[in-house]
């Protein structure tokens, strides 16, 4: 059984093969904290794929097994995990949650909805919770925000000047950046790791800084049941009222799943889904706020090299 919805359950029911997974969601729809309905219909003929071979991986690979260092990023987890199951078969519960756990030969769960599985084991993958719990020497309180991280500024500064937090742990308050919004993803806590050191060293020499361009742009790049996914700015329109908003989607089954969000003729946020080739267009778009009114039919006409026309 797999707890979650996430990131890290997305994974493992793809790379779980010979095996039988009851996949536990609280939400409508699968991969939530990352996709909308849509995307998440597009990758459902996908659920109970067979990974065969890994693609070939043209970037620098990262290994836990020699050294310590640096997260894994994408490389948690290396390959396909086989189980001894004939075929794979993936059982989803929609909208519910664990209420008991218990163990005898298998682990028993109970589920919200009523129902009740017997499994070999439960993987649960709900989260990060930042760890708040600390104590400061002279007495002095950081300031915590209401999901329990650590509040920090634009220069990763806490409310108690020389301390900084980054990653996880923290939140950011106040931040200016108009396409680019806080989440828990490994990549924003390494992104936020070296702004943290930048950021001591500037207010240590006591010289202006400037916020750091990746914060200016929210991207996230990953791939779920084999498919590139890239996602761009406010992307499920995060934060603005959907009212004012409109949709472009392209849907090729098996191939691509392409929605942009506008705001007021704008494109503000994008998700790509397989080889779109589309990244750099909607990362200038997003970032030079071009008014697109006039070409909203041409925008993901496949037959228009779009890119040709905004050089
Ligand atoms: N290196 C990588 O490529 C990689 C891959 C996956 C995840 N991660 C990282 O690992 C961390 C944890 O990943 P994750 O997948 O656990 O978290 P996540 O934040 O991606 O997703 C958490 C999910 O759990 C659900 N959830 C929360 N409480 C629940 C409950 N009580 N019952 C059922 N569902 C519940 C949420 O709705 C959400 O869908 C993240 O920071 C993520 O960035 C890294």
């Amino acid at each position: 059984m797999i707890v979650g919805n996430g990131g890290i359950a997305t994974d493992l029911v793809y790379k779980l093969n010979g095996i039988e997974i009851i996949w536990v969601i609280r939400d409508e729809h699968i991969s939530s904290h990352f996709l909308d309905a849509g995307a998440a219909e597009f990758f459902s003929n996908y659920l109970n794929t067979q990974q065969s071979s890994e693609k070939i991986i043209k970037r620098f690979r990262y290994c836990g097994e020699r050294s310590s260092g640096a997260a894994l990023g994408p490389d948690w987890h290396c390959g396909a995990m086989f189980g001894n199951h004939d075929g794979k078969n993936v059982i989803i519960e929609y909208k519910t949650e664990v209420k008991n756990i218990s163990k005898s030969d298998l682990v028993r769960i109970e589920l919200t909805n009523g129902k009740v599985y017997e499994c070999d084991f439960v993987i649960s993958a709900t989260g990060v919770m930042p760890n708040n719990n600390f104590d400061i020497r002279d007495g002095r309180s950081i300031d915590i925000a209401s999901d329990g991280g650590i509040k920090v500024d634009w220069k990763m500064e806490t409310n108690l000047s020389d301390i900084f937090a980054a990653g996880d742990v923290c939140t950011t308050v106040d931040w200016n950046s108009e396409h680019w919004f806080q989440m828990r993803l490994w990549t924003q806590a390494r992104q936020m790791g070296m702004y943290a050191a930048k950021c001591m060293h500037y207010v240590h020499i006591k010289e202006p800084l400037l916020q750091d361009f990746c914060f200016e742009l929210f991207t996230h790049v990953t791939s779920f049941f084999g498919f590139k996914v890239i996602l761009l700015g406010l992307y499920n329109a995060q934060g603005l009222d959907k009212k004012d908003c409109e949709l472009l989607v392209r849907v090729t089954n098996g191939q691509e799943y392409v929605k942009l969000v506008l705001q007021n003729g704008r494109v503000v946020g994008a998700i790509l889904i397989g080889d779109t080739d589309l990244e750099e267009m909607c990362e200038n778009l997003i970032l030079n706020q071009i008014d697109v009114t006039n070409l909203m039919d041409d925008l993901l006409d496949p037959n228009i090299d779009i890119e040709d026309y905004f050089d």
